[in-house]
């Protein structure tokens, strides 16, 4: 059994067929990267995985269990954390509190706050500036604040949405070692468009165009694909 599996999911907005009929797998343990070219329908497709955006035909599954109608409060509770752009992070409050109020959100019991707060900082490497304010951080540590967040709800299924953006060219090797580093206790899925991060994190790539899934495979069946080179490759 998939542990997230959605079945011709579709979202129109008026004409625009944004998702339209998508079957797709997130298998336990897995990096999952879902790339495409610009509106192609990769963070529409999150948004009705995560429950922000209503799905209006098809299904979602979280180990078996049909989803698609339940709040996005609800799915983060079942363990589907969507890290958000980085407007999540509340500037004004230490970084401790923004990763405080993520373990509060989520699906643990939170029974041990400090505990829970410090394993998530920890996590990333952002441990000695808990006390911090987070609008002070860099930009590439208010992102690993936002990826601390995101596992501070102790999710089973953590979708990053475009999380290389913006990082220098160091940081995103760090990046990649910490993506690694969640699995298999966590199924990863990846909206990227750095290919060499997508080539080299993602077990499995799922290609969306105009709605539609193109192409799915391991990262070398994709690049071989005649479809998605013509599509999105440009080889
Ligand atoms: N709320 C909305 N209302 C109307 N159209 C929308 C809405 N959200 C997305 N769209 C449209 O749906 C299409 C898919 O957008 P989406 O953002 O899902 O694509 P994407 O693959 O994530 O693109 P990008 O790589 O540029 O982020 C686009 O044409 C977009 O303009």
């Amino acid at each position: 059994m998939s542990l997230l599996e959605a079945r011709g999911l579709t979202r129109h907005f008026g004409g625009l067929r944004a998702v339209d009929g998508v079957d797709f797998d997130l298998a336990a343990g897995e990096i999952h990267a879902l790339i495409g070219p610009n509106g192609a329908g990769k963070t529409t497709f999150v948004s009705l995985l995560s429950g922000r955006v209503p799905v209006q035909a098809g299904s979602i599954r979280l180990v078996g269990e049909d989803i698609t109608r339940l709040p996005a409060h609800a799915r983060v509770r079942k363990g589907i954390a969507y890290t958000f752009q980085i407007t999540s992070v509340f500037p004004g409050l230490s970084v401790f509190d923004n990763v405080a109020l993520a373990v509060q959100g989520g699906r643990g019991s939170a029974r041990d706050l400090r505990g829970a707060v410090a394993a998530a900082l920890s996590r990333v490497g952002l441990e000695a500036m808990a006390s911090d304010i987070a609008g002070t951080l860099s930009y590439g540590h208010q992102r690993l604040l936002e990826l601390a967040m995101g596992l501070a709800l102790q999710p089973r299924v953590l979708i990053l949405d475009e999380p290389t953006q913006g990082l220098a060219a160091g940081e995103i090797g760090n990046f990649k070692d910490l993506v690694r580093s969640l699995v298999p206790e966590v199924a990863v899925l990846l909206i990227e468009h750095n290919m060499e991060v997508v080539m080299d994190l993602a077990h499995r790539i799922t290609v969306l165009n105009f709605g539609q899934v193109l192409a799915r495979g391991t990262p070398a069946e994709v690049r071989a694909s005649p479809a998605v080179q013509e599509a999105y490759l440009g080889a």
